[in-house]
Formats: C-alpha cells, sequence, structure tokens
C-alpha cells in the first residue's frame, strides 16, 4: 500500500520583515506600514521502504532562502493595474492615484506580484518553490501549500497539486 505522508515546516525563521501597502482600488490604499510576515509550507508526498519521504532539510533551507531575499526590504507590487513605477537614479518613483513617492532602489523590491497581499505573498513563494524544485519528480511530490501570515490569526494560502495527486487523496 502507497503511504503518503505531509512534512509541514513553520520553522520561527521562516520569516521575512517588509514594508508595504495593500491596495483595495484604483484610489484606496493604506499607508506604508509593515510586518514579519511569517511562512510555512506542507509538502504531502510518498514514504519510501526506508520509512521516510525525503531528507525535509532541501525545504527548510529554500524556504529559509526565500524568505531572505525578502527580508527588510519595502516591497512593490510591480504588477498591480493601479500603480505605475519609473526609475530616476537611485530612485523608484512610484505612482499610485495622482501622487508620485520615492523609494530608494537599495531600499525595495519589485515583485511579479499584483498586491502585497498574503495571498500573493504565498503564491510568489510557491512558484518560487515549485519552478526551482527538481525534487519534485525525484521525490514524487503530490502537493505543496505555501501560507503567509500577516500577523497572528490572519493567514493566506496557495496550493501546487501534481498531475499524479489524484492517486492518493
Ligand atoms: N485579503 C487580504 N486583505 C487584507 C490584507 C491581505 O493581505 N489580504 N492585508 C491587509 C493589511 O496589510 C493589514 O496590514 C493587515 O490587516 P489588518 O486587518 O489591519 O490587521 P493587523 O495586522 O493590523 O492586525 P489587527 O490586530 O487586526 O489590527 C488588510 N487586508
Amino acid at each position: 500500500m502507497n503511504r503518503v505522508t505531509t512534512i509541514e515546516l513553520s520553522k520561527e525563521y521562516m520569516k521575512f520583515s517588509a514594508a508595504h501597502f495593500t491596495i483595495f482600488s484604483a484610489v484606496e490604499r493604506e499607508r506604508l506600514h509593515g510586518h514579519n510576515f511569517q511562512v510555512s509550507a506542507e509538502i504531502t508526498l510518498p514514504v519510501g521502504s526506508n520509512g521516510m519521504c525525503c531528507n525535509y532539510r532541501v525545504y527548510k533551507q529554500k524556504l529559509d532562502g526565500l524568505c531572505r531575499e525578502l527580508d527588510e526590504y519595502l516591497l512593490i507590487p510591480a504588477r498591480s493595474p493601479h500603480l505605475t513605477v519609473r526609475e530616476e537614479g537611485d530612485y523608484y518613483w512610484v505612482r499610485f492615484n495622482g501622487e508620485e513617492m520615492p523609494f530608494l532602489k537599495a531600499d525595495t523590491q519589485l515583485l511579479p506580484i499584483c498586491n502585497t497581499t498574503v495571498e500573493d505573498f504565498s503564491n510568489f513563494l510557491l512558484q518560487k518553490l515549485v519552478g526551482s524544485s527538481e525534487e519534485l519528480q525525484e521525490y514524487g511530490v503530490y502537493q505543496i501549500v505555501v501560507r503567509v501570515s500577516s500577523g497572528p490569526g490572519q493567514s493566506g494560502s496557495s496550493q501546487w497539486r501534481s498531475g499524479s495527486a489524484e492517486s492518493w487523496t
């Protein structure tokens, strides 16, 4: 009988401190503020005859690295339909609803997301995890869920399922 397990990774260090503002419409957004965004993941995959699925350190290291890449930046959703960004010297000029905001490039990351929400952050990290992972095939991973929390009691998640996921559900 094929055994399946779900590895749950929610180490305290899997987090990124970031500034952002959520955009609610073409004319409404939050003021610039920050969070310690906490990241966790669940990887569902088969268990081998050795009683092990994979060395989960592979995913711990990937998630830690992804969090470090986002840590201590202002994160701007470059795909937002409500923002325009132009570069001028050392600055990005971010335009929203008729106002322009200058941000130092050195402090800022333009992310390929539509909004700096927990749902878009979780999908961004999931795509990074899935896209870079040769292990998906090697380990026969069925499903990966990435969850991002902006504070206690609130989070959003995104899920990837392999074509063979039906075989374990
Ligand atoms: N669907 C979503 N809605 C909101 C998100 C989000 O990521 N997805 N994010 C926000 C804001 O970024 C906000 O900073 C967090 O929301 P808020 O309700 O203000 O919660 P706090 O962190 O301030 O905690 P409270 O203790 O509830 O004040 C808004 N919406």
